[in-house]
This record gives structure tokens, C-alpha cells and sequence, in this order.
């Protein structure tokens, strides 16, 4: 290889993507949501993708990141992470992002979060340069399509009244007759044979009986429920008793390691997390009590395609499985997931994507579901194509928003709705 790999430009470009009105406990998605495309070009004109979350914490960290990239190499991704970013650590210990819906927030989770978008453009650049789909720079595949679970939302029919919003092609999923009906159309565009319905917004009753019109309408499909810390230990318990039987898993029904290790105790039902172990520190104390049988690694706040695997090898080591969590993303974030996915040998379980959710992406050509899973491209890089105009006017969108829509902020979506919503105090039940 003859090229030359220094950073000539970092481009940064904040964007508001179209969201779904869809519930979780902490209120409702804003109509649009803050996202980050980073863009890593060499001196040779080769450019690197990556995405990450928008907020504005994040963008304030980007910044000076993309100044002291400028002049060095795509290939130097470790000095990357040694980096001192110089997060104010009082500003952000202890606080939570999207309402806790990420787990506790941290200086250090913050910094991998936007660490991580500039880890995967330099590695989509590497590819791009030394013509290698990233799975080889990551050791290589070991599957050729990872498997993602269908993402069921309960939701409305769209969203407040008087909210600017894109048109919304769902409907209202409120009760067990909507979530089926929602699985099935998810079902048949694009053959998802699991399902995952975000809990936390109704009684847990009234969830329970969501899951079971799952269970009968997809009989023998794997089935989750993720209620994001809405139970009491008790609340878990009854659930995960009414649900044994046809639960994959069940999913941070509660808050805090201690708690779910209590739950753990107390059922033979397999408990995920994506809050309890978000950070490599909050992994010791998480396995040696048993509190969680699978981390759902989310690559945006683990700081990357390299940490994935890494967390997958200590969760091997510890019997514990791991899959993928997500969030609202697109297309780049989601090549990202399923190159890496695809290198890890232990993925016994469909990972998560929101993927479906989104209506409007920055790639020329969309990821395709099919039968329930992504292909893992082995074209150079990432294997997808930034749309340029696309990029351009959702980040107008984002220049013209006055504010308010730049920070995720479920409970303030829900107040334009409800206007006596408040955050709820946890646990709900
Ligand atoms: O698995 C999860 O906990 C999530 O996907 C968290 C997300 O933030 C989800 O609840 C959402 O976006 O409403
Ligand atoms: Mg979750």
C-alpha cells in the first residue's frame, strides 16, 4: 500500500432525524432526534463514516477531538483512546442521558461515545484504503448475515398535535391487539423471527398480556421484554414468573446491579442489560453476583468496534452471553454494528435495531433486512456511501431547530402531549 493516511479534514455534521412517536417509561420520542456524522477524510481523499449521538455534550467533546485528528493517521486509533479529552466529570457523574434510559452517565462513557464515531470512520477509512471490509481489519467474519430481533414499540398514532413531525405510516400500537399487529407488519417487511417489546409504559399486566398475544400469535419465536428499570424487585419477580415460559429473556426489569442480582436470584428467566453494565468498571461487580446472564453491548457508549469485541471476550470468559442494544440510528451506526456482530463468535441472540423505526437515513442505499437479518458486506470500509444532500438537509433541519430538539428529551416530547407528565419516580411499579 502506497497512500497517503494522514488526516487532512475532520468534517462534523450534527443532523435531526425523524422519530416515531414511540413510548417507552420515561415519556415519548421526540419527533426528531439529534444525531452526529463524523467524517474522516485522508490527504488522499479517501473518506471514513461514522455516527454517534447528536446532543449537544456530545458535539462540545467532538469539536476540539476533530482538531487534534487533523495531521495524524487513520491508522493511529489506539493514541485515540489515550487521549485526556478533558470532560468535566462534575458536569456529567451520576446524571442521566435520555432520562437513564443509557444507564447512569459517566465522564468516561461519554468520552467512548464520541470516541467511538471517530473509531469506526478511521476504520472504514483503513478499509477503504487497504480495499478490506472492516470485519477483516477485526479479525475476519465468522457469519455472513447477523440476525436482528423486530423492535415493538407500543406508540400513538402520531404525535402531538400542533408538533411539527414527518407523517407517520404506523399507527397507534396501545394494547396487545396493536403490539401483534405491529410484530406482524415488522414480520413481513422484513422476516424479523424474534421480537423485543419495550415495556415500562403500561401496568405490567397489561405488558404481560401484550407478551403473551406474542407468544401466541409466534408461537416457538423468541420473545423479550424490557421495561428499562420501570420494576421493584418484586414487580420482576411476578413478571418474570407469569412470563418463564416463553421469555428469551427478560430485560433490565429493574434498576441497579444489586437489585437485578436479586432478581437473578430469584428466577430461572435470563436477565439482559444494557443500564446496569454500561462501563468496564461496572462489569466485576455485575458477574461475580450473577445479576446478568447477556450485556447487550451498544459499540456508541463501549467507545467502539475494537471494545466490542473486547467486552464480548471478558463475557466469554464468564459465560455470560452478548448481543447488540441500539437506539435511535442509521444506516452508518447499523453497517457498523453488523461488521462487528459479525466477527463475534459467541452471538447467541438476534441483537437489537431501531433501524426499522427510521424513515429517512444518510446512505445512498439503505441496509436491507431480509429474513431478519443484515449481509455483512465485505465491499472496502463499512460498505455504504454517505447521500449527500440527504446529510445536508437533515443538518439544516438541525441548524434551523431553535434549540429545543437538540438534546433528546423523552419526558419534555410527552409533556407536549400530557401536559402534567413528569419524570417518573423509579420504580413506577
Ligand atoms: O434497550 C433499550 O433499553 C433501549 O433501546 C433504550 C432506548 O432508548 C429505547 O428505550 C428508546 O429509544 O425508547
Ligand atoms: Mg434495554
Amino acid at each position: 500500500m502506497n497512500r497517503d493516511l494522514t488526516i487532512a479534514e475532520v468534517r462534523l455534521t450534527p443532523i435531526l432525524v425523524a422519530d416515531a412517536p414511540l413510548l417507552n417509561t420515561q415519556g415519548v420520542h421526540q419527533p426528531y432526534t439529534p444525531r452526529l456524522i463524523v467524517e474522516i477524510v485522508t490527504a488522499d481523499g479517501i473518506t471514513g463514516l461514522g455516527e454517534t449521538y447528536g446532543d449537544t455534550k456530545y458535539l462540545e467533546l467532538a469539536r476540539p477531538l476533530a482538531e487534534w485528528l487533523t495531521g495524524r493517521s487513520v491508522m493511529d486509533v489506539n493514541s485515540l483512546f489515550a487521549l485526556d479529552l478533558g470532560v468535566d466529570a462534575s458536569r456529567i457523574e451520576g446524571q442521566v442521558d435520555a432520562g437513564g434510559l443509557r444507564g447512569v452517565q459517566s465522564a468516561d462513557k461519554l468520552r467512548l461515545s464520541v470516541l467511538s464515531a471517530f473509531e469506526v470512520a478511521c476504520l472504514d477509512a483503513q478499509g477503504k484504503a487497504l480495499g478490506l471490509p472492516v470485519h477483516a481489519l477485526l479479525g475476519g467474519k465468522v457469519r455472513d448475515a447477523v440476525e436482528y430481533s423486530a423492535y415493538l414499540f407500543y406508540k400513538w398514532a402520531a404525535h402531538p398535535a400542533g408538533v411539527p413531525a414527518e407523517p407517520d405510516e404506523w399507527g397507534a400500537a396501545l394494547d396487545p391487539a396493536g403490539i401483534v399487529a405491529q410484530a406482524r407488519r415488522l414480520q413481513e417487511r422484513h422476516g424479523f423471527g424474534s421480537f423485543k417489546l419495550k415495556g415500562g409504559v403500561f401496568p405490567p399486566d397489561e405488558e404481560i398480556a401484550a407478551v403473551r398475544a406474542l407468544a401466541e400469535a409466534f408461537p416457538g419465536h423468541p420473545l423479550r421484554l424490557d421495561p428499562n428499570g420501570a420494576w421493584s424487585v418484586e414487580t420482576s419477580l411476578k413478571v418474570a414468573k407469569e412470563l418463564g415460559d416463553v421469555l428469551e429473556y427478560l430485560e433490565d426489569p429493574t434498576l441497579g446491579t444489586p437489585a437485578m442480582a436479586e432478581v437473578s436470584a430469584g428466577t430461572d428467566v435470563p436477565l439482559a442489560t444494557n443500564m446496569c453494565v454500561t462501563t468496564v468498571g461496572e462489569i466485576k461487580e455485575a458477574f461475580t453476583r450473577d445479576a446478568v446472564q447477556v450485556v447487550l453491548c451498544d459499540h456508541h457508549y463501549w467507545g467502539g468496534l475494537r471494545n466490542t469485541r473486547e467486552l464480548a471476550a471478558i463475557c466469554a470468559a464468564f459465560g455470560v452471553g452478548v448481543s447488540m442494544h441500539s437506539n435511535t440510528h442509521l444506516g452508518i451506526s447499523l453497517a457498523a454494528m453488523t461488521q462487528v456482530a459479525a466477527t463475534v463468535p459467541g452471538l447467541h441472540h438476534a441483537c437489537d435495531s431501531h433501524n426499522p423505526w427510521q424513515c429517512e437515513d444518510v446512505l445512498t442505499e439503505r441496509l436491507a433486512f431480509t429474513g431478519g437479518r443484515v449481509a455483512v458486506s465485505d465491499a472496502p470500509g463499512l460498505g455504504v456511501e454517505l447521500d449527500r444532500d440527504e446529510l445536508a438537509r437533515l443538518h439544516r433541519r438541525w441548524a434551523e431547530d431553535d434549540g429545543s430538539l437538540r438534546d433528546r428529551d423523552d419526558a419534555a416530547a410527552m409533556r407536549a402531549g400530557e401536559p402534567g407528565w413528569r419524570q417518573p419516580v423509579m420504580p413506577r411499579w
